[in-house]
């Protein structure tokens, strides 16, 4: 049996730029892991595509997957639904593949529980104030929707402390290079290879 991947988790507060930075590692060739497409119930922005950047569902359809044990997390998140589809995180795992999951962090925080061997990576920016120019600039947000994500952004930051790197992210590509070869450096640490040769020796005796 192949051994289990590791999965990743990348998060930090809404507007930080976890999107861009996920983004700008999933243009570049050569990434030996997988992204997991989330589910949500916000509406489709100009440009995205179902099944691409999110799927995309109704309330019904979120609370039903809920019910049927179908998510490995999910948050409400200003309004809206956002979650991980279990499925596809487990078949990846199974089969030895290393899993990416771009998540706020009230979803992260479920996940440390369930799987506490994944690699947790906090996406933090230069300051707040930098922070709140983001969300204004992406100009997806209203007044009082900013304001909101703004105070969550405050208590989101003091969650840093349960994750393994902090990485700012002050320019996109750095930011992005950085979480790479942190995922590089992660595939050699000792905790990940014991169960392995643990299990050869078993074997061998
Ligand atoms: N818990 C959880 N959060 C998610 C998931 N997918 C996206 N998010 C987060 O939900 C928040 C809102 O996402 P979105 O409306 O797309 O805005 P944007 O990511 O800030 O452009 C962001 O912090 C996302 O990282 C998910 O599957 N689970
Ligand atoms: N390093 C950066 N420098 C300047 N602007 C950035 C940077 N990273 C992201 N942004 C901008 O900040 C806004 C929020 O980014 P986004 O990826 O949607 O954040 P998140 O997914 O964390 O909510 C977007 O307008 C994006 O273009």
């Amino acid at each position: 049996m192949a051994k289990r991947g590791m999965l990743i988790v990348l998060s930090g507060p809404s507007g930080v730029g976890k999107g861009t930075v996920r983004k700008e590692i999933f243009s570049q060739p050569g990434n030996n892991f997988h992204y997991s497409v989330s589910m949500t119930t916000r509406d489709m922005r100009p440009g995205e595509v179902d099944g691409k950047d999110y799927y995309f569902v109704s309330k019904e359809e979120f609370e039903q997957q809920i019910k049927d044990d179908q998510m490995l997390e999910y948050a409400k998140y200003v309004d809206n639904y956002y979650g991980t589809p279990l499925k596809y995180v487990n078949q990846m795992l199974d089969s030895g593949k290393d899993v990416f999951l771009e998540i706020e962090v009230k979803g992260a925080m479920q996940v440390r529980k369930k799987a506490p061997d994944g690699l947790f990576i906090f996406l933090t920016p230069p300051d707040l104030m930098e922070l709140r120019q983001r969300i204004i600039n992406r100009g997806t947000d209203d007044i009082e929707t900013i304001n909101k994500r703004m105070e969550k952004a405050v208590d989101e930051i003091e969650m840093m402390q349960n994750y393994d790197y902090a990485v700012v992210n002050d320019v996109v590509e750095e930011a992005a290079e950085k979480i790479k070869t942190i995922i590089r450096a992660e595939r050699w640490r000792v905790k990940r290879f014991l169960p392995d040769y643990k299990k050869q020796l078993g074997d061998f005796k």
